[in-house]
């Protein structure tokens, strides 16, 4: 498990915000990296108020943890892959089960006619869970859209095993069998619909298994944790459930013929993005979580602000609780600005989803302190009006990133 800095790596940040924050870090290592190896293009640049804090740190190399480590093993590994296919050509990177879908004739769903309609279906549960994603879809191209349908029915699954109705009677052997079917649909092997559209689509697209074992690791999590004691075990909590979208959705997505970034940089933005999310997720829903005994904030952060546990389950909001969460706002901003410097560099038709999605789930943190910061008994949201206004807002915007 994570949180395993080392005690030179704790003792160089001065402030939570400092030592918790893995998108500096992220930095760190990107810096690093490209010092050892020179690669297409620069990563991002770090930007002034990134440069000011970066600067108050020494050595960048020595703060990496564990968490951030493992985390980045994945981005390499997925871009790379991305890479590979690029420069055979082709979407599917060698080794790749064949497309299944293609076998006409050999008994597969594909032979059947089926996988038009498993990827409608997949289509219509993405309309209905989330209607202004599935909006934005629309203007990708039929293979992508359809493409990141299957992913997100898959993720929507996943996550309704610990999340939903059934919850209660999910065990990690249960959590073993998902991963069991997953490796087979990886291999064309699917289990039903959904999974034949998942199926083909990795067969299409160069998608690593990794993040999605990892999103199934982040269930596990779910099953037996409910305490984070510091933000590197926080960061890779979210990366599991989260960032894993990022790197999922990206190689279906696609990247700018003419972007001068390097692969690794866009899916580092990829997962900020996810990071951001589930950051904001958790620091919208910190009452509710409390009432079923979980509490997704780093306690050493909590403790160092002069906070308990039990501040949290009586959830009264006071000076104390106020200052904590403007500095988790803060950070869960930074991952955020992050992530946008990584749109304009996906390809123009998938920007336009992503930038709203980013808009509307920041707005989330504006509302929490529209409420004073009361997260307990209020639950912030973007209303409709909002909404609908942010839709143009990210096409427009969306349009003229390059
Ligand atoms: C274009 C686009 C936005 C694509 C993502 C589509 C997709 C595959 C979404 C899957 C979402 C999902 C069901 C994840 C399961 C785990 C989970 C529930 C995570 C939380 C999402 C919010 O879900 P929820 O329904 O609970 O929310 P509400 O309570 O209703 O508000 C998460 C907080 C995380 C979702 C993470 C993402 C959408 C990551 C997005 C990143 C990218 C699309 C990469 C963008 C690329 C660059 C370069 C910036």
């Amino acid at each position: 498990m994570p949180g395993s800095s080392s005690s030179s790596a704790a003792a160089a940040w001065t402030t939570p915000l400092h030592r918790g924050c893995g998108l500096l870090r992220v930095h760190a290592r990107f810096l690093h990296h490209h010092q050892q190896q020179p690669r297409r293009s620069r990563p991002f640049v770090v930007r002034p108020l990134m440069a000011s804090l970066v600067a108050a740190a020494p050595a960048p190399v020595s703060r990496r943890t564990a968490a951030e480590e493992a985390v980045y093993e994945v981005v390499l590994r997925q871009a790379a892959l991305v890479e590979e296919a690029a420069a055979a050509g082709r979407a599917t990177p060698p080794g790749a089960p064949r497309r299944w879908a293609d076998e006409a004739g050999a008994g597969g769903v594909g032979s059947w006619g089926l996988l038009g309609d498993a990827y409608d279906r997949c289509g219509e549960v993405c309309a209905e869970y989330a209607k202004t994603f599935y909006l934005g879809t629309q203007l990708m191209t039929p293979d992508r859209r359809k493409a990141v349908w299957a992913i997100y029915v898959w993720c929507r699954r996943t996550d309704e095993l610990v999340d939903g109705p059934n919850s209660s009677y999910i065990t990690p052997k249960a959590l073993d069998r998902w991963e069991k079917r997953l490796e087979d649909l990886f291999e064309g092997r699917p289990y039903d619909m959904y999974d034949a559209a998942l199926s083909d689509t990795v067969s299409k697209f160069p998608v690593d298994i990794q993040p999605f074992k990892d999103m199934i690791e982040g269930m596990r999590l779910d099953l037996w944790k409910s305490r984070y004691k510091s933000f590197d075990e926080l960061y890779l909590y979210c990366y599991y459930v989260a960032g894993t979208v990022g790197l999922m959705t990206v190689p279906v997505m696609g990247i700018a013929p003419d972007s001068k970034a390097s692969t690794e940089t866009v899916y580092n933005a990829a997962l900020a993005l996810g990071i951001a999310n589930q950051l904001t997720n958790i620091l919208r829903d910190v009452g509710e979580d409390s009432r079923r005994g979980r509490i997704y904030l780093p306690l050493d952060e909590l403790a160092e602000a002069g906070l308990t546990e039990d501040d949290i389950f009586r959830g009264k909001v006071t000076d104390k609780w106020r200052k904590f969460m403007k500095g988790q706002i803060q950070r869960a901003r930074l991952f955020f600005d992050e992530a946008e410097k990584g749109v304009a560099h996906l390809d123009s038709a998938s920007r336009w989803p992503v930038l709203a999605s980013l808009w509307l789930y920041r707005q989330i943190l504006d509302a929490i302190e529209a409420n004073d910061y009361n997260n307990f008994t209020k639950r912030a949201y973007v209303g409709k009006a909002k909404k609908l206004l942010s839709l143009p807002v990210a096409y427009a915007r969306a349009a003229v990133a390059s």
